[in-house]
């Protein structure tokens, strides 16, 4: 199987092209599962497919390293936007993709070598309301600056879904220990019937946060589009920040407005195209 990786801001995936490989039979979450593990496979934070699309121009699946499939990538969109451009698979510098979160629409800005540098992204608008995160346990209809408790400590937490589910908590300085010990307890915590992705944040001033994220079905990783994305609206929801913010994610900086004229969370930065191969160790089929 030929296969592409890249990464925004540090967060990894191993993409492969469906335009080109036929993957119908194959055991997708076990896949992902293998070819994630950074000794025994290629490496990443997960597998995401780059496939045609009835709906849309192309369309994007995401699976996690545990292989739980996700319903929206920022940083895979970045780069599934970088590869179609660079590979041809289109000529035009804005067009639509689908996800199982909706159909976003990603422009691309060439740089001299004609090659993508950087990526604008409208994801859509954001959404709070429980039934959306999903999210249960709650009596309110949303969760805004909510007291979430995990083993006797309690944090603000803000719940956004950007397609996908985030936790946003608001600290007075993130710390990575605290990503690690927290992150998972409210991954996993009751309230989130299908988890949640957990996004650590500290309010630098009204135009820049200092952001960590643990990723539902991946754990720590070095950015999270989405997630800082979530951040945002978190924050300028709580009159923290201006729309237009720049997030200081581990892997790297982007630049998030939430557009006050129509709603929409607009997300740009850049992706990279490390490598390509095969991957040649055996194909788990579908049973
Ligand atoms: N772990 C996420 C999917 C990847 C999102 C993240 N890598 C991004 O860039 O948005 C989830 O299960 O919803």
């Amino acid at each position: 199987m030929k296969f592409t990786k890249m990464h925004g801001l540090g967060n990894d995936y191993v993409y492969v092209n469906c335009f080109e490989e036929d993957l119908c039979s194959v055991d997708l979450p076990e896949l992902a599962r293998r070819v994630s593990d950074r000794h025994f496979g290629i490496g990443g934070d997960g597998l995401i497919l780059i496939l045609p699309s009835e709906r849309a121009d192309f369309r994007m699946r995401v699976f996690n390293n545990d292989g739980s499939e996700a319903k929206n990538c920022g940083n895979g969109l970045r780069c599934v936007s970088k590869y179609v451009y660079d590979h041809g698979l289109t000529s035009k510098q804005t067009f639509t993709v689908e996800t199982l979160g909706g159909i976003v629409t990603p422009i691309v800005y060439p740089g001299e070598d004609g090659k993508v540098e950087q990526i604008s992204i409208d994801m859509g608008e954001p959404r709070f309301e429980r039934s959306a995160i999903p999210m249960t346990g709650i009596p309110e209809e949303q969760a805004v600056e909510e007291v979430i408790e995990v083993e006797d400590v309690t944090f603000t937490m803000t719940a956004v879904s950007m397609g996908n589910p985030h936790a946003v908590i608001f600290m007075d300085e993130v710390n990575e220990e605290e990503v690690r010990l927290y992150g998972p307890k409210i991954e996993f915590h009751e309230w989130f019937p299908e988890r949640t992705n957990v996004e650590f944040i500290q309010i630098e001033n009204r135009q820049e946060i200092h952001f960590r994220v643990w990723e539902r079905g991946t754990g720590v990783t070095l950015a999270c589009g989405t997630g800082a994305c979530a951040a945002v609206v978190a924050a300028c929801l709580s009159g923290k920040t201006d729309r237009k913010v720049t997030v200081h994610l581990a892997g790297g900086d982007l630049f998030i407005e939430w557009r006050e004229s129509d709603n929409r969370v607009i997300m740009t930065g850049p992706a990279t195209e490390v490598f390509s191969g095969v991957y040649l160790d055996a194909m788990p089929r579908k049973s």
